[in-house]
């Protein structure tokens, strides 16, 4: 590819290229068939925009609030971790870089830069991602280090009682480095010759009793907001109502834990109207393009997290390659709106989409 990267897509190409297989493939890869991988993408495909014209679109305002935060588009970073195996610089580039497009980066509970690091890097409002692990202690201890370096919120990880089975990291035998953020409090080095060292560390550290009962823990021990993610379900959405969150996201982990879970778009929906507004909802998986966060916020998202196209961005260009793909997200994001008739985020309403479940009800 000689020219500039114009999409999500060439930068996938630019990062496949600059990445170490064993990296590349871990980033990139799902569970199992990759059913769920593909169908997160493809789902959007499915959805169509029904355009208004004639509407004077010649200021189109992104910007929104995001859990009561003014951001410049209704775009945020998702946690995915270990972004110094994408680049020497890691999660202080992606921070950054978040910061320059006045957007919300949630930082992965597995980054291999520290919380203080990446805290200290810039100036910006940011959400701190959780796991649990069986030593509670640790993530306890975690949750105090976010609060004191400033994180505006937990978003607690609920798909993950274990790891997904990645093929390409049991190929690989995917490494699982140590990690700064836990020196002097659990090795997170694994050492095995049987497939995914990642897998072997998460079976022997995560938390796998965690349930809804716990929730009254951890708010028991932060006063920062807390968002469930890895909702599915009306009837999840309706529990994390009911337990009192304050927010939740709809995700599928990216395709990366349950293969077969429907690929997220088609399920916001029906999370949507179960949580009736009591609390936002925000939308991950298989955003790719600016078309993508319309249709999520057209059936009711407040804003949606990028996942693997920021760490294409970094592996491709570093810090400039995630500004590059966030501010591409956000032109091709105000261009949908423009020609959708849309001036301001408020104004994307269910009527500017038909999903496949609408053509099907006009047809009966
Ligand atoms: C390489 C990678 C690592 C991830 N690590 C985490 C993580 O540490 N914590 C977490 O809650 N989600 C993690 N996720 C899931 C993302 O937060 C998000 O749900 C997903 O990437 C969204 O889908 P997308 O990649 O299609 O945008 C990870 C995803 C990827 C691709
Ligand atoms: C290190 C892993 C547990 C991070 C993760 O959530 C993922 O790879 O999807």
């Amino acid at each position: 590819m000689g020219s500039e990267p114009v999409n999500v897509s060439e930068f996938q190409e630019l990062a496949r290229q600059a990445l170490p297989k064993m990296y590349y493939d871990y980033y990139a890869g799902g569970a199992e068939d990759q059913h769920t991988l593909e169908e997160n993408v493809k789902a959007f495909h499915r959805i169509i925009i029904r355009p208004r014209i004639l509407v004077d679109v010649s200021r189109v305002d992104m910007s929104t609030t995001i859990m009561g935060y003014n951001t410049s588009a209704p775009i945020m970073v998702a946690p995915t971790a270990m972004h110094k195996l994408a680049r020497p610089e890691g999660e202080v580039a992606t921070a950054r870089a978040a910061a320059a497009c006045d957007t919300i980066m949630a930082l992965s509970f597995m980054s291999t830069c520290t919380v203080e690091e990446v805290a200290s890097s810039c100036n910006a409002v940011r959400f701190f991602q959780l796991y649990v692990y069986k030593r509670r202690e640790i993530s306890a201890l975690m949750v105090q280090r976010a609060e004191r370096n400033g994180f505006k919120a937990i978003i607690l990880t609920v798909d993950a009682p274990r790891l997904g089975r990645r093929e390409a990291d049991i190929k690989n035998k995917m490494i699982a480095p140590q990690l700064k953020n836990f020196e002097g409090l659990i090795s997170t080095e694994v050492h095995t010759d049987k497939g995914s060292n990642i897998e072997a560390f998460a079976s022997g550290t995560f938390d796998d009793s965690l349930c809804w009962k716990d929730i009254g823990w951890l708010k028991s021990i932060t006063s920062l907001p807390i968002l469930i993610k890895g909702i599915l379900t009306c009837e999840d959405a309706i529990k994390a109502v009911e337990v009192g969150v304050a927010g939740i996201v709809v995700s599928n982990h990216g395709a990366r834990q349950l293969d077969y879970s429907p690929p997220t778009i088609t399920v916001l929906e029906e999370v949507i109207l179960a949580v009736q507004g009591r609390i936002p909802v925000l939308f991950d998986g298989g955003v790719r393009r600016g078309t993508d966060i319309f249709k999520a916020l057209a059936l009711g998202a407040q804003a949606v997290m990028i996942g693997r196209p920021v760490i294409y961005g970094l592996a491709a260009k570093g810090e400039d390659g995630v500004r590059q793909v966030l501010s591409m997200l956000k032109d091709e994001l105000e261009l949908t709106m423009a020609l959708s008739g849309c001036c301001s985020v408020k104004d994307i309403t269910r009527c500017y989409v038909m999903t496949e479940q609408d053509r099907l009800h006009c047809r009966l």
